[in-house]
């Protein structure tokens, strides 16, 4: 399988290291182009991933590597040369683009398409699910929906035959990490975020981490892949409120505070709300530590079940991207 790498920031370059680490799975796989805003690299016989691993490593500019061109998605079109886009350009929750863009194209074009890139599937999942369903391809989202923790996997397999009647999750990483920060260390809010952001969890844009919009990508995502819902009814509110005041009171009642996003319906429609909630030791999503991130499922017939773990990082979502790519080959 020849693959397409577009967005080479943070989790692109974990992926390209993912591709040495984990060599042995991925025998006859081979990288043909590493695309970034301003053009990239190309070789159709596959790209060379040590050589590429030491600019990372070096922190030499791609634009150095000898094989770079002026080159985009259409170059990728034209060339007919790849069976997987690996699409993981910064999200752009306003519009979905250039992903949008790029994920269709190849899809239309007969491209499997695996992405963690939220921006596009919020706006155009069910167009895009069908241009994969009517051209026999795969469009994997996994990875949209908190990185390494496989939310939308086990939605969609763990509860054929029972109704979810509602979600819950801590989703965004950043967020968690910084209120455990604020409590643990008595930092203040903007340098927990300082630290986040050194850690590269953040996104490109941190104000959608802090903002909640983040989380509310994520919980729509998950409404629309597992549910196949619509919901256009979403409140949304961050943690860039919260003090050590807050935090410190919340201590003192042996609560936590976690931003937590919630589906859940009035018996006629479902809405999401996506705010820091006040909770106690009994609440399931109340363990979730550090990056770490976690979504709870309630159902009418096989009861509820949560699933805790897949901190956030470049690497564990890059992992996520090899997990959706190793399941479509
Ligand atoms: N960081 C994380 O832990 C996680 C991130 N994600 C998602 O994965 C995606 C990638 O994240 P991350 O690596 O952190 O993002 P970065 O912001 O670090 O990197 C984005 C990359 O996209 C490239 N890019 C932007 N516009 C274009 C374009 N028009 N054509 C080609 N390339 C373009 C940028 O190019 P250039 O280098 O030239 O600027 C850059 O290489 C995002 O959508 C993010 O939401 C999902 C889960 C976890
Ligand atoms: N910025 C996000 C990373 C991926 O979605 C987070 O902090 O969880």
């Amino acid at each position: 399988m020849n693959l397409g790498l577009i967005g080479f920031g943070e989790v692109g370059k974990s992926f390209v290291k993912l591709l040495k680490i984990r060599e042995e799975l991925l025998d006859g796989i081979k990288l043909n182009y590493i695309i970034k805003s301003n053009g990239g690299i190309y070789n159709p016989e596959g790209l060379d991933i040590k050589s590429i691993i030491n600019h990372i490593d070096k922190n030499i500019k791609l634009e150095e590597h000898p094989n770079w061109k002026n080159i985009n998605i259409d170059n990728i079109i034209e060339n007919k040369d790849i069976d997987c886009l690996i699409e993981l350009t910064s999200t752009n929750i306003k519009d979905g683009e250039p992903g949008y863009t790029h994920i269709k194209k190849a899809l239309t074009n007969k491209i499997h398409v695996v992405t963690g890139n939220k921006g596009p599937i919020i706006h155009y999942y069910k167009e895009l699910k069908s241009i994969a369903d009517n051209n026999n391809r795969s469009l994997k989202v996994g990875c949209t929906t908190g990185g390494a923790l496989p939310s939308v996997d086990v939605g969609n397999s763990c509860f054929k035959g029972s109704k979810i009647i509602e979600i819950q999750g801590v989703l965004n990483g950043t967020s968690n990490y910084i209120i455990e920060e604020m409590t643990n260390s008595k930092i203040t809010y903007i340098e927990a975020l300082e630290k986040a952001q050194s850690l590269k969890i953040a996104e490109a844009n941190p104000y959608l981490d802090v903002s909640g919009y983040d989380t509310a990508a994520k919980m729509l995502i998950i409404s629309k892949v597992v549910m196949d819902l619509d919901i256009k009814d979403i409140y949304v509110e961050g943690i860039e409120n919260i003090g050590l005041y807050e935090i410190e009171n919340a201590e003192k009642d042996n609560k936590k505070i976690k931003l937590i996003g919630k589906i859940s319906s009035d018996n006629k429609n479902f809405i999401i709300e996506v705010k820091p909630q006040l909770i106690d030791k009994y609440h399931p999503l109340y363990s979730i530590d550090g990056k770490n991130k976690g979504v709870y499922y309630k159902t009418d017939i096989l009861g509820d079940l949560t699933i805790i773990g897949g901190a956030s990082s470049p690497l564990n979502a890059a992992s996520s991207i090899l997990r959706d790519l190793i399941s479509i080959c």
